[in-house]
């Protein structure tokens, strides 16, 4: 059948990236999305902030809305330690199937696991599917209205902690509007705007790193 970018971005990376290392499938992406073909993966500038948000958060358990090809799930998935897990969530099932193929391409599959579907019908769901205690990180990057009544379900089901850390992709573009007004002024969370740009563009936008205060 006709090609999608998706798949042509598999492609790509089945070309140039080397098998297990995750590094270079990052990288291969980055390399076609800047070259050939835009997409909106959260990319190298905001990922270096995603990067050091890992890093420090340094997470046992977390939920990513919004897998798409793969790439924060790589990005991510490449700076936790071994026993760590990653669930990540994609509503697209053609997206779904590409993304596999790359987080198992960077060697990701014993840390990553992927739900299709919903995010609002599988959250609930994941206290007892996955035995999920609680999150130590949430990185939001699937539909932007979706930011909001997702994050309240995730209060409502128990599953954040104190010290949870959220991390909202396209808070300035797209934007999220609902989500900035609810988490800035809760006194539940404690909330930094990271500025940067769009994925290989010029465009402004940012991430907000907000934490759970219980
Ligand atoms: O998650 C689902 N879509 C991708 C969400 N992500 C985005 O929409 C997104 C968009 C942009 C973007 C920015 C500027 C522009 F001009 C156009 C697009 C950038 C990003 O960094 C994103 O993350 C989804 C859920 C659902 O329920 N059904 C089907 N799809
Ligand atoms: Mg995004």
């Amino acid at each position: 059948t006709r090609t999608s970018k998706p798949k042509r971005i598999l492609a790509y990376v089945e070309k140039h990236a080397v098998p297990g290392d995750a590094e270079s499938v990052v990288n291969a992406i980055d390399a076609y999305c800047s070259r050939v073909e835009w997409a909106m993966n959260v990319g190298s500038d905001k990922g270096k902030i995603l990067d050091r948000v890992v890093s420090e958060t340094d997470p046992d358990t977390v939920l990513e809305l919004g897998t798409y090809c793969g790439y924060s799930t790589v990005r991510i998935g490449r700076l936790l330690r071994p026993e760590a897990r990653l669930v990540t969530i994609e509503m697209n099932p053609d997206n779904a199937k590409i993304a596999k193929q790359i987080i198992a391409l960077a060697g990701l599959n014993s840390k990553i696991e992927m739900l299709v579907g919903s995010s609002s019908d599988l959250i609930p769901q994941l206290k007892k599917k996955l035995d999920m205690k609680t999150l130590d990180l949430v990185f939001l990057d699937h539909w932007k209205i979706f930011y909001l009544p997702d994050t309240r379900c995730l209060e409502e089901t128990g599953l954040l902690h104190k010290g949870t850390v959220l991390l909202a992709d396209n808070v300035v573009c797209p934007g999220t509007p609902e989500y900035l007004k609810y988490i800035r002024n809760s006194s539940r969370y404690r909330s930094e705007y990271f500025p940067s740009r769009l994925e290989y563009l010029q465009v402004e936008d940012g991430l907000e790193k907000s934490v759970f205060l219980g």
